[in-house]
């Protein structure tokens, strides 16, 4: 969980940590994350903990989403923690798409989060769908740098004559080359700092062809500057087969918001479950707090159950922990992981706060 670091300034004292546990399994997971935390900081770095009653609750008890004088106040914390947000699919009382436009994406917009980081590696333990052929290949670990602010995620669009026959919708992308270039550079500097240094542009140039341009063409003047960094290209579909069949040959990814949501999912996928996929809202110019949150979503199937696994968000604290400028702290968080997935017994069942437990104390020793 170290992808972030790098350069990462030290913060000691105490950290003003936003906590947005939200719905579904949210507030489940993020209570667990927030115990593992606790036991890993390091003794100079404490916690001022707020938490913000947002979501779907929220909205259908009082109507809002996120007021203005919230923002203002989540734009003053150093960190911002989340679970996910979200209620049931098409409930008739959620207009589409509320809080995922009016909360999630507004919070990536407003912190400026450009660099959405998911991070991917098969450990020895998780259960990967992957064949033994495909596994013997080598070790599966690399992240995806996805673009957080632009592409078809700015709500640029509309509809006519909807419900007619003759309905017309759209969804236009916007990329803008100040947005593309920030988040090549980014992901540029985190190659580098990898060992194998290797970095692929992932798009849909054949087919989408001016926002490829843009993409291609700003990719290939960055690469200029790091000529110690391997680059290639891959269109979307074809991630699809290689995630599948040769997940090895990826160290870091760079791509549009949209590519990156479907991309990650599959990662997530193959690594071993959704269940252990982590992810950082980054503002790399620290201009707002970046925020963590596990990439999954609200599960409401199984919301309220405590069957939930915490470990993606235990592990998104292992990446607040490390842009804090903690690499040690998220390292013992991602080897407390480790060992209980490797201690896990197949088809054993773990209510939510034991796994919890369980990596909490293995962080303690
Ligand atoms: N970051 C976020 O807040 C975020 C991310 C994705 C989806 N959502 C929202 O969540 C709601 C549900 O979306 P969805 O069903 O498409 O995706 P989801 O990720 O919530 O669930 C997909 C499947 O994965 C399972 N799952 C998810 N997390 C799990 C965990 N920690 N442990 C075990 N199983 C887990 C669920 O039970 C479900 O079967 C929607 O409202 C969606 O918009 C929010
Ligand atoms: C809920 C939704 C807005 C979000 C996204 O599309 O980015 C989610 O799928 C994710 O991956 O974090
Ligand atoms: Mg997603």
């Amino acid at each position: 969980m170290t992808d972030s670091s790098a350069a990462a300034p030290v913060t000691t004292g105490q950290v003003a940590l936003g906590v947005i546990p939200g719905d579904g399994i949210g507030p489940e997971v993020t209570a667990e994350a927030l115990k593992v935390l606790e036991v890993a900081a390091p003794a100079d770095l404490k916690f001022a903990q707020t938490s913000y009653d947002l979501g779907a609750e929220r909205y259908l008890r009082t109507g809002e989403v996120l007021p203005d004088s919230v923002l203002e106040e989540i734009r003053n914390q150093d960190a911002l923690l989340l679970g996910a947000v979200g209620g049931k699919p098409n409930d008739p009382n959620l207009p589409p798409g509320i809080l995922e436009r009016g909360l999630l994406l507004k919070l990536r917009f407003e912190l400026d989060h450009y660099v959405n980081l998911r991070p991917s590696r098969i450990y020895p333990g998780s259960v990967s769908p992957l064949s033994d052929e495909v596994l013997a290949k080598g070790e599966v670990d690399f992240v995806v740098v996805r673009e957080g602010t632009e592409g078809p995620y700015t709500g640029n669009g509309g509809a006519l004559r909807v419900g007619t026959p003759a309905e017309v919708a759209t969804e236009v992308s916007v990329n803008t080359a100040y947005g593309v270039e920030r988040v090549v550079r980014d992901a540029f500097e985190r190659a580098r700092r990898r060992p194998r240094k290797k970095l692929t542009l992932v798009h849909k140039t054949n087919v989408l062809v001016h926002a490829g341009q843009v993409w291609w063409r700003l990719f290939q003047q960055v690469a200029e500057e790091y000529p110690d960094v391997t680059t290639d290209y891959s269109h979307i579909d074809a991630v699809m087969i290689y995630l599948t069949t040769d997940p090895q040959r990826f160290d870091v990814i760079v791509t549009d918001n949209l590519f990156g949501d479907i991309v990650t999912d599959l990662a997530a996928a193959i690594s071993g479950g959704i269940g252990l996929a982590a992810s950082g809202n980054v503002n790399p110019d620290r201009t707002a707090p970046s925020m963590f949150e596990p990439v999954h979503g609200s599960a409401p199937d199984i919301a309220g159950q405590l069957i939930a696994d915490p470990t993606a968000a235990i592990l998104s604290g292992a990446l607040l922990l490390d842009h804090l400028g903690h690499p040690e702290a998220a390292a013992r968080i991602e080897a407390a992981v480790l060992a209980d997935l490797e201690a896990r017994e197949p088809g054993q069942q773990r209510r939510t706060p034991e796994v919890g437990d369980a990596i909490a104390a293995r962080v303690l020793g």
